[in-house]
């Protein structure tokens, strides 16, 4: 008898996988004429028999921003002691849940505002840096969530909160002689350490020789065979790390010391069939590596073309990041041309310089270009497999959601839907949204995963600090 082909656990659980996820697609695409043609009717008849808040016929394909909201908010207000296990992880699931709202366009009233403030306020070490709950040992990880949430929250109140003298202490106590960063006293070395090590300092306009010292070799030495990058040298490559390098990269204008050609081809290969992303090779997919793997590809692609503006002498770019450019990568970047938009004017090579040298603002590229992923195929893969209709989002289909998906399912769809953008200021296309065009989200930031208009008022105000 001819023996049956034995497969491995690894393929056996990515077979699982892509039978619910292609099963959610069938569903949709079998019910899909249904909602386009009655769902203006239906949604009629709601209204007049003022049933419109009962869950018939949702458009699975819609953000759902009530539910998104009322989730988010209950879990700002109070958490149930399931997450007990969070304890060392406060200013991570205030940064998750404030992000993820002010993704949606919303704010918090004054009250959760104020408590925000004031539990951070606790989590602040006497010597800098924040700790992951009030009196717990400041760490890197945590003193990144605390700033990227006060920031999220904006105003003076939360903005002054942050002791810059103190936290200029701690990240030079954090650095490490070999040029990398520890997560906190005695702690581990990785990429993650050097990027938000160097996210806060460029944030609060802290940055300096000091810092950056060194650091673009260990970074460096991260990058692996395959093009990602990894947690510390030898270890295999990630998305996670990959964000966290490139970012880092970029920040200290060290980026074009990469190989940008195996890390774009690394990034790239990582969408699979399910149109989500994985983390690394032959791993499944993962609703929260739609921002960690879709940020590196729109960063790389805007690399590209202000590299290929510089060779060729065109001026597309509307903001530099880099202008001590080693070495080019010349690119014809034409076949990534949506050319049936292409209303490509001459824009001026302005910079976005902070006061400190360093360009924080990502590229813009002033016509619009094809995202180097499937937006749209990605954006599907968020709102139908991972979004929860009940408010929130998860890794895949079978799992819980939690907030850590909610907020990195919520910052990657909105880096898939501004992919296209070619400025700051043009709002996307409808065709660039999937779903309705009421699904659009707040650009973010790439380099800092913080709302865009948040951002601009920190750096505004730290400016004007030093
Ligand atoms: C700003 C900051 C602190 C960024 C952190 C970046 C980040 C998400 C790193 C990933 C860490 C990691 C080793 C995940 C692998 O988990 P796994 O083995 O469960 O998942 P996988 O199978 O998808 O690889
Ligand atoms: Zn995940």
């Amino acid at each position: 008898m001819e023996e049956l082909p034995s497969f491995t656990v690894s393929q056996r659980e990515q077979f699982l996988v892509e039978n619910d996820v292609f099963g959610i697609y069938n569903y949709f695409d079998a019910s899909d004429i249904f909602t386009q043609k009655y769902l203006c009717v239906v949604k009629e008849f709601r209204r007049e028999m003022n049933l419109i808040d009962m869950d018939v016929v949702v458009p699975r394909i819609e953000i759902q921003r009530d539910k998104q909201l009322d989730y988010l908010m209950k879990g700002l207000r109070q958490l149930g002691p399931q997450f007990s296990s969070l304890d060392a992880n406060r200013p991570w699931l205030c940064y998750w849940i404030l992000h993820s709202i002010a993704l949606l366009g919303e704010s918090v009233d004054d009250e959760l505002e104020n408590n925000a403030i004031d539990f951070l306020g606790r989590c602040q070490g006497s010597d800098g840096g924040y700790g992951g709950g009030p009196g717990q040992l400041p760490h890197l990880a945590t003193t990144y969530a605390a700033v990227n949430a006060l920031v999220t929250l904006g105003g003076h109140k939360a903005l002054s909160s942050i002791n810059r003298e103190k936290m200029s202490c701690f990240l030079r106590g954090m650095k490490d002689a070999s040029g990398g960063f520890r997560m906190h006293d005695m702690g581990e070395m990785d990429v993650r350490a050097c990027y938000t090590a160097i996210s806060i300092a460029s944030i609060l306009n802290i940055l300096d020789d000091e810092l950056t010292q060194g650091l673009g070799d260990y970074i460096l030495s991260c990058q692996t065979y395959e093009g990602g990058i990894g947690g510390e040298p030898g270890s295999e490559a990630h998305g996670g790390y990959t964000y966290c390098g490139l970012a880092a990269m970029i920040l200290i204008n060290e980026v074009n010391r990469l190989n940008l050609d195996s890390l774009m081809n690394w990034a790239v290969h990582r969408q699979g069939v399910e149109m989500g992303f994985q983390g690394r090779t032959n791993k499944l997919v993962d609703g929260c590596y739609t921002f960690w793997q879709a940020a590196p590809c729109v960063l790389l692609q805007r690399l590209y073309s202000t590299n290929d503006h510089e060779v060729h002498g065109s001026s597309h770019i509307s903001q530099g990041t880099d202008e001590d450019h080693e070495e080019h990568h010349a690119h014809d970047e034409d076949d990534l041309e949506d050319n049936d938009d292409d209303d490509s004017d001459e824009g001026n090579d302005e910079d976005s310089a902070n006061g400190d040298g360093i360009h924080h603002t990502s590229n813009y590229i002033n016509r619009r270009v094809q995202p180097i992923f499937d937006s749209l195929g990605l954006q599907r893969y968020v709102l139908l497999c991972s979004k929860i209709p009940d408010g929130g989002f998860r890794d895949k289909p079978r799992k819980p959601r939690d907030f850590y998906h909610t907020c990195y399912c919520l910052s990657g769809l909105s880096v898939a839907q501004h992919a296209w953008l070619k400025d700051e200021d043009t709002p996307p296309l409808t065709r660039d949204i999937l779903g309705s065009y009421s699904n659009l989200l707040e650009p973010v930031h790439l380099l800092h995963n913080i709302v865009m208009d948040q951002y601009n008022e920190a750096i505004e105000f730290f400016f004007r600090a030093a």
